[in-house]
Order: structure tokens, then sequence, then C-alpha cells
């Protein structure tokens, strides 16, 4: 764990910091080939952070030409993975060496809690370029059962250029979760920040060619979805995209797939995460105080975020007061002041996305159990709206803000019903004191990572990824993500004496 800093301490940090604005190309910093800047925001404050590269399709060629050539002259891909883990685990020393830069500059741009950057959002970018970087020469191909007459290998090879289209609520950590494993498996990759959040992704790939990371293996295009992500899913010449954001634009993707060149594409898409509380739980305190984590973490910014507690009906009211008990320690405010476990909303924009939900539920007449206060336009406190039925928005759709929807349920069948009542299946959490319960709802709720009496979504050895439309083609974390980044080639060698017509199958 990094040492905390004080609130004074993360504030001398952020007046002292040299922001980068401009997008990161074959080993150097450039401007946008049209000039053209937008600005980007602290969204806790409105302060001006930096005029940053407003980039384009001109940019994107570009960079894939420098990372196409990067790849074919085999600069990167060429060198033997211990090599690559080398370099890599000295980009991980380096991220550790700049981890109160990395955090406040996380903090700053995005509006999240300094406490959260420093505690979960840095380490944790840090262990995954440290635990891809030691897997990749622990990797074995594989020989096929072929028998005597040949032998058949089957090889894993780089996919070759690799878009990284990335959301804004964990900048730093979904940079780590695509480019940990491509560029360990010797991708070269476009990182395309969103426009809210670009700062960590422009420095820590210029800590990666510091650390020796070749110049057109890792480039950061900044700008929009339209001007920048389109013609990466669009381009003849990427290879894949791995993308983490909303479920539309993960549509967009595969899309441009089959309008373009094929390429693979893996999403990471939504959720609308149940937290199923049965009235056999052992320890409604510790289920108490993991519903609030799992909703309000990240102001509720997650794909992963417990959305719907559903509840038995039993133990409802005594659940929702100890829940009331834990919220107390959720203070909201200034993102710098590690006192704070609750920051600003990414953008104004946001904030009315969000707010919309508070209004629907007074709309629908809706008991606000605890929170439902707003402030500055960027700020909603922790919130718990009681009796959602299904056909509620707020039972439907992801909210990405600190709003927990709470239903009841009294059998068993009920629950995984109203468990799987989405289109969604991404994470889940179930809460109960009996073994049986707890594997049958494991096995019975649709979703890709479900975690007993915990909030969580596992760690690096485990992989991450949703059912139906929360996500598509692959996992990240883990070995399995690898897998996202490679093509399997089967190497057939005949070393019999048989004829053509007796080897043909
Ligand atoms: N699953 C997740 O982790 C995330 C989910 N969301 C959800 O999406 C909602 C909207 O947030 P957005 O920032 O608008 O997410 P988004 O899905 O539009 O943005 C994600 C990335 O895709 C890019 N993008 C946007 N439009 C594109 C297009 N037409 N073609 C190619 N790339 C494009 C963006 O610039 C960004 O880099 C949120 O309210 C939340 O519900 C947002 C971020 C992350
Ligand atoms: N919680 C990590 C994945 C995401 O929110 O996008």
């Amino acid at each position: 764990m990094h040492e905390p800093l004080t609130a004074a301490e993360y504030r001398a940090i952020a007046a002292g910091l040299q922001l980068p604005a401009n997008a990161f190309i074959d080993g150097a910093f450039r401007p946008a080939s049209s000039g053209k800047t937008y600005t980007s925001t602290n969204p806790a404050t409105g302060e001006v952070l930096a005029e940053i590269a407003d980039c384009d399709g001109t940019d994107v060629d570009f960079a894939v030409g420098k990372a196409r050539e990067a790849f074919d002259d085999g600069r990167w891909r060429l060198r033997s993975p211990g090599e690559r883990k080398e370099v890599l685990l000295r980009l991980a020393r380096l991220l550790e060496r700049n981890r109160h830069e990395l955090t406040v500059m996380e903090s700053l741009d995005s509006g999240k809690p300094v406490r959260e950057c420093q505690t979960v959002d840095v380490p944790d970018t840090i262990h995954t370029i440290r635990w891809h970087a030691e897997l990749i020469d622990k990797l074995y191909d594989n020989t096929a059962p072929v028998g005597a007459n040949a032998l058949a290998m089957v090889v894993r090879e780089p996919i070759g250029v690799v878009g990284c289209v990335l959301p804004w609520n964990f900048p730093l950590l979904m940079l780590a979760w695509k480019i940990g494993p491509a560029l360990a498996s010797g991708c070269s990759v476009i990182v395309k920040p969103a426009q809210e959040t670009t700062l960590t992704a422009l420095r820590v790939a210029e800590l990666a060619h510091e650390a020796g990371v070749p110049a057109g293996v890792f480039n950061v295009v900044t700008g929009g979805g339209k001007e920048v992500g389109e013609p990466i899913g669009m381009h003849m010449d990427v290879d894949m995209v791995a993308f983490t954001g909303s479920t539309p634009t993960g549509r967009r993707f595969l899309r441009y797939a089959a309008d373009s060149n094929l390429k693979k594409i893996v999403l990471e898409c939504g959720g609308k995460n149940p937290a199923v509380v049965l009235d056999d739980a052992e320890d409604l305190d510790l289920a108490a105080e993991q519903v609030v984590n799992g909703a309000f973490w990240n102001m509720g910014e997650n794909c992963s975020a417990t959305s719907r507690l559903i509840v038995h009906a039993k133990v409802k009211d005594e659940l929702l007061k100890r829940i009331g008990a834990y919220m107390r320690e959720w203070k909201t405010g200034d993102p710098l002041d590690p006192e704070n476990r609750v920051g600003a909303l990414v953008s104004k924009s946001h904030f009315d996305k969000v707010n919309s939900f508070l209004e629907e539920a007074k709309k629908e007449k809706l008991n606000v159990a605890h929170g439902g206060g707003t402030r500055d336009g960027v700020f909603i406190e922790p919130t718990v709206v009681e009796g959602v039925t299904p056909s509620s928005r707020l039972f439907q759709e992801e909210i990405f803000g600190p709003i927990l929807s709470v239903t009841t349920f009294s059998t068993l069948a009920e629950a995984v019903a109203l468990a799987n009542d989405t289109n969604y299946g991404l994470t889940a959490s179930v809460y109960t004191g009996s073994l049986r319960n707890a594997i049958r709802l494991s096995r019975e709720i649709r979703a890709g990572v479900v975690t007993v009496n915990c909030f969580g979504e596992g760690d690096a050895t485990t992989p991450f990824g949703g059912y139906g439309e929360s996500g598509f083609g692959g996992r990240d974390k883990s070995v399995f993500a690898h897998d996202n980044y490679c093509e399997l080639k089967t190497i057939w060698i005949d070393i019999s004496d048989r004829s053509v017509d007796e080897t043909i199958r």
C-alpha cells in the first residue's frame, strides 16, 4: 500500500504538476496535425487544467503507420518474452517512483477522491503491468496430439496493431488492463483515452518510453470519439480493438469492424449489478458495509458498481438501518482531501444524467431512504432509493452514479429472477450463511463475476468481463487476457514416409 499524504501535501503536488497536453506518437509529444486543441478542466472546481491536442483521422493514420512500422520491423515483437518483461518491469518501477504525481493527476482530471487513486487506481495499475510482465516468459505454446506422422505446433503470435479505446471512470487502471497484456504479448498499441481524462495515459506513455518501450510501440492519440475513436475502429490496418465503455459505443465498434477489415473486437461494457442479500445472511453488518462499498466506491461511476440491492423482505429494514450507519463514513467533498470518499462526478453533463434518476425517483414517488442531496452541479451524495420495481428506469438502466435501488423478494427463485432481469450480466454479489445457497445463486445468476459475502472484481489473476450486453469477445485481466492480443497459429510438420493420398485429410 502506498503511504497516504495529507490534503496539504496533495494540494502542493497539484500546484507543482507539469501536465502533458499533446498526443504521444512514435516516441514524442506532438500537437494535433490540425493544430486544434480542446480545454480539459478539473470537474470538481471548473479550473482549466490543460489545452489538449484535438486529434482527428489524420493523426490516427499517422499513429497507425508508426505502430505498423514498429510491429513489422520487430523492434518489440521479436524481442524475447524475457526482454519485454524486463522493460515492462522497469515501467512498473517508474510508475512507482512517480506514484504521488500520478495519484494527484488522476484525481484532478476525473474528480475521483485522491484517497481512492492512492489506494486503488495507482497501485493496481502498477500491479497489473507487473503481473502481465511477469507472466509473459512463463507461457508455453502447445503441441497437438496428432500422432507419430507429424509434429503439430500451436503457437501464439501477437495480433499486431491494437486500438485501446478507454473510458473516463478508471483512466489509469483500464489503460493497464489493456496495455499490460498487449505490450507483454508483443503488440503495438494506439491508446485513445476518453476526452475527459487524458493526462495519466500521456504520462504513462512518456514513462514507458523512458523505460525502453521502443518508439512507435506505445502511442496515445487524444480527442473525441467520433474524431479519433471512429477512425481507429474503421482503420484497415488496425488488427484489433480493446474497448471499455458504454454498450451503445461498444455496438458501434462491432459495426466498424464489419464495415472495415473484420478486426477483432473485445468489449467490456455496462452493468446493472445486483447484490442479493438472503434472510440467512450470517453477518448483516458485513453485508451492509460491502453493499455500501460496492454502490458508492468511485461515486458509483463503475461498470461493476452494486446498483440493485435485492434483499429478503424479512431483513430489509435492519439492513437499510445498518447501510445508513456505514454511509456516514462516506463523506462527499473536495477530491484532494483524503478524508472524503466521494468526489465529483466526471462532468456536468454526466451529473445531469445521474440526477435525472433522482428526478425519476421523485416522479415515481419512491422513498429516498438515505442521501439524495446534490451540490455545485457535480456532487451527488450517496443515495438509497426503496421500493423500486423491475419496471422502473432505476432498476433497468445503468445509472453510473452513487444511487442504489432497493427491491425485496421472498423466495430464492424470485431472487434469481430479479437478479437476472437485466440485459446486462457483468457482476453480482450474494450474501448468505448457507454454502448451498451461495453455490446455487453463484451458478444461477448470469454474470461474469459473482462474489460471495463480499463486493469485488477479483484480482489480477481472475478474468473480468460479462454476459449479455456487458461484454463481447474476450475477458480483461488474468492469463486469459493474453488470448485477446494473440492469434493462434498451427504449424504442421509432416515427418512421415506416407504418400500425398495418405496424408491429405
Ligand atoms: N463500462 C464502463 O466502464 C463505462 C460505461 N460508461 C457508460 O456510458 C455512459 C456514457 O459515457 P461516455 O463517456 O459517453 O461513454 P462512451 O462509451 O461513449 O465512451 C467510451 C470511449 O469511447 C469513445 N467513443 C465515444 N463515441 C465513440 C464513437 N462514436 N466511435 C468511437 N469511439 C467513441 C469515447 O471517446 C471514449 O474513449 C455513462 O453514463 C455510463 O453509463 C461510461 C464509461 C465507462
Ligand atoms: N471497474 C472496472 C471496469 C470499469 O468500471 O470500467
